[in-house]
């Protein structure tokens, strides 16, 4: 957890770099990368992005100490002493600009922008794709599931199966922006503050001489938190019966029992089973929690079955992004510096999804004015002149360039904010609970058919004519 740490989280290959660099005396060029991706996890119509708070710490904690110095003399006997002292100097002192964490982002997009001499831009490459990586592919996932249960609330409990301890902690950050209610995860909740819940485990019951002896226990010792788990012997026979039993004691003392958690078996016909039994007992009020292995198809599955289920536990599925283990997002450079201007560059690949896009770039949002929904994303070099207001703009499908569609009124929100410029922090980052309320309003934006977890509708993501034409300018003057 201790960010200055993690200077030499990085590839081996981006050091050798900067040494090449040093010994060619180019480590202070300019250079400019972008981060993005270029397809969408889980089938999903958009993700999440979130990484950039622990971007900026680690950028602000970027530093060679002693002990990195050290370590970096005995892995390479070419090293030169004079390289390690360079580094020794070493901070960040370039620009970063990024998107807001909890905003919807789509293939293909810059997302990070780091403009800084070649020397420090190389190093980041992989911490920064490490964090924005995970934590938008959690975010993304926690987001489907906040998508087939809008009001029930969402516990995250993925700690005990998540990939170690980094992959829980900063994962359950990412489902809280988009959408969970609280994690099981203490560290999680004291670093960032968010919510924590706790319910209890089957050794609780198993421990004891009977169920009903183990939830007696419970309730007296956490009165006014007592979520009992039912599954242990046989739900509906004892479980259900004794947490009942409990309730009536609880209610004595002036107190309730808060819920139930089926953790097996059938959970449709369980809960509706308890459901009426709890109802029958005058207990509307408790809840029933559900947990195993769940996730955001059998969450649906089950509503359609009408389960009567108001919590969701989400463990594995969640926090292990299941069915999808890695966003595949990548860090690209676009221009170098050349006689003293920053000039852009392509990567050409035979598969033209590959190919990168050149130059410096900004990328709008375009807000029709008349819907308040989002239109497309418009994606131009810096400082090309494009009609921001008054005019239509018109947007290019970028795989069928014939097609178009004409936005009269709009607005055109800038999607990449300054971060760092010079090395200096020029913004503070928002609050959690800020980023989280974001992240609902941004979901306002968008029509449905681009949510729906199943064959979304593509969002549009648009490049300027400006913008596709020094690509095939580029294009052509690496053909051969
Ligand atoms: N009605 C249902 N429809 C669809 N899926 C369900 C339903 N009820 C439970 N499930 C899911 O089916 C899976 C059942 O897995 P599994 O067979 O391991 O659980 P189990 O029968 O409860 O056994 P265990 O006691 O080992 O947990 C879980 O992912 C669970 O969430
Ligand atoms: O299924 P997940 O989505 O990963 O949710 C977390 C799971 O972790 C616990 O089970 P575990 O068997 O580890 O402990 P227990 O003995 O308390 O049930 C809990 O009961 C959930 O089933
Ligand atoms: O609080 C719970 O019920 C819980 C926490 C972690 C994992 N499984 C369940």
């Amino acid at each position: 957890m201790c960010e200055s740490r993690l200077t030499l989280h990085t590839d081996k290959y981006q050091i050798n770099m900067m040494y090449a660099h040093w010994k060619q005396g180019t480590q202070n060029q300019r250079a400019a990368f972008e981060a993005y991706f270029r397809k969408l996890p889980f089938g999903n119509g958009y993700a999440v992005f979130a990484g950039l708070e622990r971007i900026v710490e680690y950028l602000r904690n970027l530093a060679f100490g002693e002990e990195e110095i050290a370590f970096l003399r005995t892995q390479e006997e070419n090293y030169d002493e004079g390289f390690l002292a360079e580094l020794e100097k070493f901070k960040f002192s370039g620009n970063l600009h990024a998107v807001r964490e909890g905003t919807l982002v789509f293939p293909n997009e810059p997302l990070i922008l780091v403009e800084a001499r070649v020397f420090e831009a190389q190093l980041i490459e992989t911490a920064m794709l490490n964090f924005m990586n995970y934590q938008t592919l959690i975010a993304t996932k926690a987001s489907r599931i906040k998508q087939v249960a809008p009001v029930e609330r969402l516990l995250e409990f993925g700690t005990r199966r998540a990939q170690e301890a980094d992959a829980a902690i900063w994962g359950a950050r990412a489902t809280y922006i988009a959408g969970f209610h609280s994690t099981s995860n203490l560290l999680a909740g004291m670093r960032f503050g968010l919510p924590t819940s706790g319910t209890h485990a089957h050794s609780w019951v198993q421990g004891h001489d009977s169920e009903e002896d183990a939830f007696r226990q419970y309730a007296e010792a956490l009165p006014d938190h007592v979520t009992l788990l039912v599954d242990t012997y046989d739900t509906l026979k004892s479980g259900v019966p004794n947490a009942i039993r409990i309730a009536k004691e609880l209610e004595k003392k002036g107190k309730r029992l808060k819920g139930i958690r089926l953790d097996s078996g059938d959970l449709a016909y369980l809960s509706k089973r308890a459901r009426a039994m709890l109802d029958e007992a005058g207990l509307t009020d408790v809840k029933i929690v559900a947990s195993n292995d769940l996730d955001e198809n059998i969450i649906a599955e089950l509503k359609a079955q009408g389960a009567r289920i108001d919590v969701w536990g989400v463990g594995t599925q969640l926090i292990t992004a299941f069915d999808q283990p890695s966003l595949g997002g990548v860090y690209k450079l676009v221009a170098r510096e050349k006689n003293g201007d920053l000039e852009p560059v392509i990567k050409i690949s035979g598969n033209p999804e590959k190919i990168s896009n050149p130059g410096i770039k900004e990328a709008y949002r375009i807000v029709n004015k008349e819907t308040g929904m989002a239109e497309a994303d418009f994606i131009c070099m810096r400082g090309e002149k494009f009609s921001r207001e008054g005019e239509p703009i018109k947007l290019f499908d970028p795989l069928h360039p014939h097609r178009f569609k004409i936005v009269n009124e709009y607005e055109a929100i800038p999607l990449l904010q300054p971060v760092f410029i010079n090395g200096v922090r020029v913004s503070e980052l928002p609050g959690l609970d800020d980023i989280r309320s974001y992240h609902e309003i941004q979901l306002a934006l968008f029509w449905p058919e681009h949510l729906r977890k199943l064959n979304p509708e593509m969002y549009r993501i648009t490049f300027s004519r400006a913008m596709l034409d020094l690509k095939a300018e580029l294009i052509d003057r690496h053909s051969h």
